[in-house]
């Protein structure tokens, strides 16, 4: 089950705010509303500026969801300027675009319209399936309703966004709910087309959580389901593992095409104890395949046109740019 090539994106992760209306029991990124918890925009656009100039290609905007219902938020994001986090979001995507960086947003549960305004500066967006089943991490999550996740879903793929999705092993599912879950997602690429990858990934017990000493899913758990997804998901759809999270190096043989998004600078907010290995080490991770560099919005898609025309010319510049030859580690 060798694949011949393995990709990355070479990104910067910009947390613009912990605040969030969902508790998911495995969840270490949500705070309450208090000091520190939006970036402000003087430390967004250095994290852009820096990126841009250590050669990423990718502004990663996750955040918590819906943190304008959350008591208090709103009027700490007014004394920044903005009435809604999404006019944030807007905003700081034009940036990192002035930068030739690509943004890819994650931001939780988004209405049509919602969508719709962020893909003219979105080069590809993102929500995590998580799971189909019904379990007790998210019972105080609405958000994590499976229903509303695949409308969401769904609601990308009929705006034809490029769209990143995947699982969350180990949160209380069985291996029956992660094959219904990933076959929920091929049917939802069958009908718009729009599932560029599905990321596989492993829970890690964050202290003081509900879920701080849940059992972890183990290696060849991990393998099993990588392989089951490789199985039950079409052959353009890319299975993504994040390589600072699990035992990456034996388990791309296990029918990983993808190493997601790699910061040189910024941290995964999302597992902040898992630093991110070198880019010049994705290599060993890669193991006998080819690690090829590739952009946030996969070249399918590039191909399609399904992107906003005011991204063409820098998506058409970054294309070039990582295709060009000697741009290897560190570039
Ligand atoms: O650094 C991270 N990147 C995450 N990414 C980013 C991802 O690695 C890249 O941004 C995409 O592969 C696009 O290049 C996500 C993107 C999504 O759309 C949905 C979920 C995730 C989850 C994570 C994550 O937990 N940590
Ligand atoms: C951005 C994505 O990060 C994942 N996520 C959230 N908390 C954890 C954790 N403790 N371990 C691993 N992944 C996590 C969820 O799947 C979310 O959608
Ligand atoms: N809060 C969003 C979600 O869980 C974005 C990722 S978690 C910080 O879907
Ligand atoms: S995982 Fe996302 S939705 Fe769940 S509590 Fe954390 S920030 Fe909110």
């Amino acid at each position: 089950m060798h694949r011949r090539v393995i990709t990355f994106s070479r990104n910067a992760f910009l947390p613009l705010t912990t605040v969030c209306i969902n508790r998911c029991g495995y969840c270490c990124f949500r705070t309450s509303v208090r000091e520190g918890c939006i970036m402000p925009p003087d430390e967004a656009i250095r994290t852009l500026d820096a990126s841009a100039g250590l050669g990423c290609t990718e502004a990663l905007f996750t955040f918590g969801e819906r943190p304008g219902a959350v008591p208090g938020f709103a009027e700490m994001l007014g004394r920044l300027g903005y009435a809604d986090i999404l006019d944030y979001v807007y905003d700081l995507s034009l940036a990192a675009i002035e930068r030739d960086l690509l943004p890819h947003t994650n931001a939780g549960i988004l209405t049509y319209e919602e969508l719709d305004r962020l893909r003219e500066v979105n080069a590809s967006m993102g929500l995590m399936l998580e799971t189909t089943a019904d379990v007790a991490a998210h019972t105080d999550s609405p958000g994590k309703d499976p229903a509303v996740r695949i409308e969401m879903i769904e609601n990308a793929g009929r705006l034809s966004i490029p769209f990143t999705t995947g699982i969350l092993l180990g949160i209380g599912e069985t291996m029956e709910d992660r094959e219904e879950s990933l076959r929920v997602i091929r049917d939802l690429h069958r009908r718009y087309g729009h599932i560029q990858e599905v990321i596989v990934q492993n829970f890690c017990p964050k202290p003081a959580t509900p879920m701080a000493d849940a059992p972890v899913p183990g290696t060849s758990e991990i393998c099993a389901t990588i392989t089951l997804a490789r199985e039950v998901l079409p052959a353009d759809v890319a299975v993504q593992i994040p390589p600072n999270l699990a035992d990456a190096e034996h388990l791309v043989g296990c029918g990983v095409d993808d190493l997601g998004g790699v910061s040189p600078l910024t941290i995964d907010y999302v597992n902040p104890e898992h630093p991110w290995p070198q880019i010049d080490e994705l290599q060993r991770v890669a193991g006998d395949a080819e690690l090829r560099e590739r952009l946030c919005i996969y070249p399918q898609y590039i191909e399609k046109g399904w992107y906003s025309p005011q991204l063409e010319p820098l998506i058409r510049r970054l294309a070039e740019k990582i295709a060009a030859p000697g741009r290897g580690e560190g570039a």
